[in-house]
């Protein structure tokens, strides 16, 4: 290992950002409404930056105040990975540009790869630069940010990565005079959660004698039922679930999380959000992408594990949850545990009549030709993995008996597009033309974020005929930039907040929803769908299979987004 250069402290954090990148800047057009009294965020033109009167992003100013983590050290394992070189590495160089991780921080990444700290050092730079989630750099802060950076490598089966490891830690303490304290992110193939756990565990790295100790694990946490149980109590075997932290990063987006706000901050929503007016709830995760040279992992997967067990399950348990006491780690998971517990049981028997899967075929998508499913790079022949699922929800409780909740995810369908749609039930009488549709609150999670009511209006003229009108909120009201998931949830872990994370038995419940699925589907012979429709049985570009229509019954359609 080269010799280091300087230590973290003396590398100091630089002052907050000022500027961010203008691909990352929201736009602002359209309808909006104003964001009142919020904290000193001027208005903005379209790509400009948000400074308060400090010239700082105000909202980044108030988590400064509030949200400091100690000292620690950051362990990413798998540091060379696509998901580092994108997405974290990114999301932490912004929250240490913004003076959001102190200036007694440093990160040591691990991998496999034989490489001194001075290739690793410059194989990050490269990352950020690379990177479209990267902030815009402040003079010399990329250089700055370097002299955090530490690698080791070795055999994460083996014992000696982690004394290694160790002796980073140790470096750090007596470079931050302080607590030995550390957050290890696993963002490696699932296979190696497991052994890298153990090892820390056999090392007394996951002991917090000498300061906290935290775990990362990315998804997916197993490949289905019996498997996760199987990881979960390895990882206990070793962690505190206090000290376990599993990512799901559609909880760190702020859409998300104004879901909750929007239901338990307002007076106004939570009477309506019952069976007495909702007819129903659509849950949509549209991808316009499709493979992206990911087929090693994807074929393995498929949708169902890769975007229904987490992300979906997650939106889910949130629209549908009850009111919490807290905005707290247990009162939150309480309540989404409780919810999952209530879903109607698919067993193998129901699945047809509850679930549709799709895979792609070759389409047109923005105007150019696409490859379907089985001709991209590395999928099998004649491949069954479904790209496309559609599920209809059924939650047995006092709120919910009646109302059912519509999920849907896919690949290379039109766009990209995330939303979760409460459609309320038609007004009881019609006394004027065009006066029966149904109201729908529309929470846009991603892009465009914001919330949207639908209701009908009287249009001018002399006649009462009515038409579908939109109230619209955007988020980019409030004139600051959205913080990205991966940084969101960072500084979560950082600062020991597990509530945007989910618990053992959130990941439990997830996966017995989706056992029988999974077991009516599942084709270890990788050919034909096992009783199912021939694939490809939807176009690149459209919105998936015509049976995820007909799963709505006659009086229901899927939005068009
Ligand atoms: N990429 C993404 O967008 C997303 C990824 N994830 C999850 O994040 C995790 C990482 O994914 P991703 O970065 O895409 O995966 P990659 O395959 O790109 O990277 C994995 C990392 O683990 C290392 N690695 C792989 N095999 C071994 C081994 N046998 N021993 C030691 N190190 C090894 C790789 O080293 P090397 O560079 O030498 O190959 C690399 O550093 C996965 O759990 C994935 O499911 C979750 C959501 C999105
Ligand atoms: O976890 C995953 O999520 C992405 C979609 O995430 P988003 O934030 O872009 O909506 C998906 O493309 C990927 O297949 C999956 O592994």
């Amino acid at each position: 290992m080269s010799p280091r250069k300087a230590t973290a402290a003396q590398a100091g954090s630089p002052k907050p950002t000022q500027e961010k990148k203008a691909s990352r800047a929201r736009k602002s057009s359209g309808p909006q409404a104003a964001a009142v009294d919020a904290p000193a965020a001027p208005r903005r033109a379209r790509g400009a930056q948000a400074p308060g009167a400090d010239g700082t992003n105000p909202f980044r100013a108030l988590m400064r105040r509030s949200r400091a983590p100690e000292p620690a050290t950051l362990v990413i394992f798998g540091a060379t990975g696509d998901l580092a070189r994108r997405k974290l590495l990114p999301a932490v160089f912004g929250l240490w540009q913004d003076g959001l991780l102190g200036s007694a921080f440093n990160i040591v990444g691990i991998g496999r790869q034989e490489m001194n700290d001075e290739q690793f050092k410059d194989f990050v730079l490269a990352a950020l630069k690379e990177s479209k989630e990267t902030d815009t750099p402040q003079p010399g802060s990329l250089e700055k940010f370097r002299e955090l950076l530490y690698y080791e490598f070795g055999d994460f089966g083996g014992d000696e990565v982690y004394s290694l490891i160790d002796k980073e830690l140790r470096r750090a303490q007596a470079d931050h005079g302080g607590r030995k304290n550390a957050l290890f992110y696993l963002s490696t193939p699932p296979s190696l959660f497991e052994p890298i756990s153990n090892g820390l565990g056999r090392l007394g790295l996951a002991d917090e004698s000498e300061g906290w100790r935290r775990l990362v694990i990315e998804k997916p946490f197993g490949h289905d039922l019996k498997s996760a149980r199987e990881l979960n109590d390895a990882i206990h075997r070793v962690w505190d679930e206090s000290q376990v932290y599993r990512i799901d990063h559609y909880l760190g987006k702020e859409t998300v999380q104004n879901l909750m706000a929007i239901r338990f901050g307002n007076a106004i929503f939570e009477p309506l959000w019952n069976r007495g007016f909702v007819d129903h709830v659509q849950i949509t995760a549209a991808e316009d992408l499709g493979l992206e040279g990911r087929a090693g992992y994807y074929e393995e997967a498929g949708v169902v594990r890769d975007m229904l067990q987490n992300h979906l399950m997650q939106l889910f348990a949130l629209t549908a949850m009850e009111p919490p006491a807290a905005f707290d780690a247990n009162a939150i998971r309480d309540e989404k545990v409780k919810v999952l517990r209530a879903v109607k049981e698919i067993p193998s028997g129901r699945v047809n009549e509850v679930a549709v899967r799709g895979q792609y075929g070759p389409g047109t998508l923005y105007g150019e030709d696409v490859p379907g499913y089985r001709e991209e790079p590395k999928v099998r022949e004649g491949s069954a993995t479904p790209t496309y699922v559609a599920l209809k929800l059924e939650v047995d409780n006092w709120r919910w008996q009646g109302v059912p909740f519509f999920l849907r995810t896919g690949k290379r369908l039109p766009k990209k597009v995330t939303e979760i749609a409460v459609v309320f039930k038609r007004p009881p009488l019609g006394i004027f033309p065009g006066g029966l549709e149904r109201n729908v609150l529309a929470f846009r999670i991603q892009p465009d974020e914001g919330v949207s009511l639908k209701f009908s209006s009287k249009t001018p003229g002399q006649e009462m005929v009515l038409r579908e009108v939109v109230m619209d909120f955007r988020y980019d009201a409030f004139g600051a930039q959205l913080e990205s998931p991966y940084s969101r949830l960072l500084l979560d872990a950082m600062v020991g907040d597990a509530t945007l994370f989910p618990r053992e038995d959130e990941v439990d419940l997830a996966w017995q929803i989706v056992s029988g699925i999974l077991d009516t589907w599942d084709t270890p012979a990788g050919r034909r769908p096992r009783k199912g429709p021939d694939f490809p049985n939807y176009v690149a570009g459209t919105w998936g299979p015509d049976e995820a229509d007909e799963l709505m019954g006659p009086d229901r359609r899927w939005r068009r987004l």
